[in-house]
């Protein structure tokens, strides 16, 4: 097994305000975990702490053994993958924000590998003239979803992305989760019961303490 993020003694306080309180926790390669607990109790900041977009108060987090540096970063973030619950696209047509993951790798547009994945979340090659701001929000998930995934992740961090989605795009994702990402790491946020109980591993967080079932 491989060792991807090892957290000791953590904490991340804000103004006096704990709010990681001594997080340990060891993530494998290939690790499907679930993680909830109730508003404000610190699960998306964990997220956002493997994510690299905070770092911790005290403590040691390592990924593959090393602690993260700036100059690492945008490889970092090639490898481990942070999806929002509200999908941030830019405002252009949907070709804009797909070609966004070939530009910053200077790489030429793959249109049947972006169609490929289109079509493996529901949505047709007609799909890329269209205006971000003309989606439903169902629709702009999905879109993210195909963006994040283009150069695959090793590392998926989902924070509730299906909390604003209605039952059919709902199960889309899920689907894709549970199906093609089978070889992947899956950190998953959710408030939903039915997607908290697919997880191999099933964390808690209360009052930013950690507990694993
Ligand atoms: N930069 C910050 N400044 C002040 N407070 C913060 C900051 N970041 C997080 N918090 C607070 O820390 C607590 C935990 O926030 P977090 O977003 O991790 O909760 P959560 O468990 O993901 O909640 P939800 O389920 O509602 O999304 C909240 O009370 C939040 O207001």
């Amino acid at each position: 097994m491989t060792t991807l993020f090892n957290l000791e003694n953590i904490f991340y306080s804000v103004q006096n305000q704990t709010i990681l309180n001594n997080i340990n926790l060891t993530i494998e390669a290939g690790d499907f975990i679930t993680i909830s607990g109730p508003s404000g109790s610190g699960k998306s900041t964990l997220l956002k702490m493997l994510a690299s977009m905070i770092t911790p108060t005290s403590g040691c987090l390592t990924y593959k053994g090393k602690t993260l540096k700036k100059e690492r970063i945008t490889d970092y973030r090639k490898e481990v993958s942070y999806f929002f619950q509200q999908p941030t696209l830019f405002d252009d047509t949907v070709m804009d924000n797909l070609k966004f993951p070939f530009d910053i790798r200077q790489a030429e547009f793959d249109k049947s590998r972006v169609t490929k994945l289109l079509k493996r979340f529901k949505l047709n090659e007609s799909y890329l003239d269209k205006k971000i701001i003309d989606l439903s929000g169902g629709e702009k998930q999905r879109i993210a979803f195909v963006r994040n995934l283009v150069f695959e992740p090793d590392v998926l961090l989902l924070d509730e992305v299906t909390s604003a989605l209605d039952d059919e795009n709902k199960e889309i994702i899920q689907q894709f989760i549970t199906e093609d990402l089978k070889d992947k790491t899956i950190i998953w946020v959710t408030h939903d019961n039915g997607e908290f109980k697919l997880g191999k591993r099933q964390l808690s967080i209360v009052d930013g303490i950690l507990e694993e079932k």
